[in-house]
């Protein structure tokens, strides 16, 4: 008989001989042998056992897109693990938490339902070896769920518990998410399995429609069209009229007049992510397409000074021969300011890409998402990619005018009437000044505090009276340029006849001549 000890000696034997095997064969095993061994172990494993496993993965299959559902089961058990499990992650505080606890890779938590079924989830990560095309070789983390339960549960864990697990996770994700401000990595820092295309940073910017400066009857009524849209009524008439739900807003104005305001305004009234699209550091329409199919729903994707973004070839062709009759100094100004704006193009994205994208196939892939473009030069655009039905609805954002300006006033200074806002009111009639411009001579500076609206008044009437005198020199000049203008033109074709007249008076002499 084997004495204890012995025993015990032989079992260490035999564990370290088993660790050893196993350590050579993950290490020296082919791939494909380890894949046929593993699928056969889950063959018999699956024969012996009465469990069902469900995977849940972090990405879609062909790793476009990351899966709603797994984010929707990890808030789903966030709401668990802290009351259960043993190792847990503490993620960056979101709203006004200090943190977020999650379950940590390799850990389970098992939830028992309502009628004292139990099933088990277990969260997995799995490091996978990518070789890129340079022959450098890459560890990607690929994280994902199993659902287990007994196999006489598996209709109704299928058919109704893990419906209500998506259903509470998304509800769970929508209360506690923090708004995010996306803007896309270029391509070549592109990681599908981590950071993705696209990176984020808190979403917090203060405006509302509150604070928006604009005719009022005109704020109400795109309010009114944005809290239609993103009410349940509307996807089931988009369903019904077999649209993708989805909106277009082109937002059009000079420079200052409140389009990249109004954009957060709309984020924050209808508590949307923002995706700014950079399209200049698109590569080409396929990348396009991948940078959309990753944005979630409830967001607003916004690509602005459009005009700057694309060339438009076709209609900028004819645009330009339009052109040709325009003062030649004015359009020399222009393309210095295009120039100044429009960074070197190396972007392959064409019109009819873009144009695909958000309203073609692929843009029904998800739902829920508000396009919006902006623009200084809005009779640049393409009517192709305005048109009615692609952007449905054009918003002008206008030089600052009395409704507006009490806005400001009321935001600004906290008053409601003056003295001067007769005064005010004729001189912004009279004038072009942007929002931006009188909500900066409304802001009051750090030794202004008593009496503060009667000094940003009356800067903001001096101010106006100053734009009005300088708008009047300039109407003037131009007045005087195009009379010059007009004079040699007249002269300059008193000369033309006067030179055609010359051959006609030589021959006349000639036969003359010739006569006598
Ligand atoms: N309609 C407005 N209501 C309230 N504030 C405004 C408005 N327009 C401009 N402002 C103020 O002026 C600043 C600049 O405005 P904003 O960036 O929205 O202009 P924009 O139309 O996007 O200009 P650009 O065409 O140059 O991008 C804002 O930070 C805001 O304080
Ligand atoms: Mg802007």
């Amino acid at each position: 008989m084997l004495e204890t000890g012995a025993i015990w000696g032989l079992t260490g034997t035999t564990v370290t001989t088993l660790m050893f095997i196993w350590a050579i064969y993950s290490q020296y095993a082919p791939r494909q042998l380890r894949d046929h061994v593993e699928s056969y172990f889950f063959k018999m494993t699956g024969w012996i056992s009465v469990n069902v496993h469900i995977k849940f993965t972090e990405h879609t299959e062909e790793g476009l897109k990351r899966s709603e559902n797994y984010e929707a089961i990890r808030n789903y058990l966030s709401a668990k693990v802290s009351a259960c499990a043993k190792r847990l992650m503490a993620n960056e505080s979101k709203n006004s938490k200090l943190f977020v606890l999650s379950m940590d890779d390799h850990e389970e938590v098992e939830d028992v339902l309502a009628n004292g079924v139990k099933v088990k989830w277990y969260s997995n990560v799995k490091l996978t070896q990518t070789q890129s095309n340079s022959g450098r070789s890459s560890s990607d983390e690929r994280r994902f769920f199993t659902l287990t339960f007994h196999k006489r549960h598996r209709e109704m864990i299928i058919g109704t518990y893990v419906t209500r697990v998506l259903k509470e996770g998304k509800e769970i994700g929508l209360r506690n998410r923090e708004r995010k401000l996306y803007t896309n990595n270029s391509s070549s820092e592109w990681q599908p399995w981590r950071s993705g295309m696209w990176s984020n940073v808190p979403f917090h910017h203060p405006a509302t429609f509150e604070t928006l400066a604009m005719d009022p009857e005109k704020k109400e009524e795109i309010k009114k069209d944005l809290i239609w849209f993103s009410e349940a009524e509307a996807k089931a008439y988009y369903d019904q009229i077999g649209k993708p739900w989805k909106r277009g807003y082109l937002l059009y104005g000079p420079p200052g007049t409140g389009k990249s305001t109004m954009i957060s305004a709309i984020a924050n009234l209808l508590k949307y992510d923002v995706y700014d699209l950079e399209l200049t550091t698109v590569k080409d329409n396929s990348e396009l397409k991948k940078l959309l199919l990753d944005t979630k729903s409830k967001s607003i994707i916004v690509i602005e000074d459009i005009d700057c973004s694309l060339d438009f070839t076709g209609q900028r062709k004819s645009k330009k021969e339009e052109d040709e009759e325009e003062d030649e100094e004015k359009k020399k100004e222009a393309e210095k300011k295009k120039e100044m704006k429009e960074p070197a193009k190396q972007s392959k994205v064409t019109l009819s890409g873009l144009l695909n994208s958000i309203d073609g196939l692929w843009s029904a892939c998800s739902d829920e998402k508000i396009i919006i473009f902006t623009t200084n030069y809005v009779d640049k655009l393409d009517p192709a990619l305005i048109r009615r039905g692609r952007m449905d609805n054009h918003i002008e954002m206008s030089y600052c005018r009395f409704k507006a300006f009490k806005v400001l006033a009321k935001n600004y200074l906290g008053i409601k009437s003056h003295e001067l806002y007769g005064e005010i009111e004729r001189l912004l009639e009279e004038t072009d000044m942007s929002p931006a411009d009188v909500a900066e001579t409304l802001m009051r500076k750090s030794n202004e505090d008593l009496g503060a609206a009667d000094i940003c008044l009356e800067r903001l009437f001096k101010s106006l009276e100053e734009e009005k005198e300088k708008a009047r020199k300039l109407a003037e000049e131009e007045k005087k340029k195009k009379g010059e203008k007009e004079e040699k033109r007249i002269k300059k074709e008193a000369e033309d006849a006067v030179e055609a007249e010359k051959p006609m008076k030589k021959t006349e002499e000639e036969d003359k001549e010739k006569k006598v």
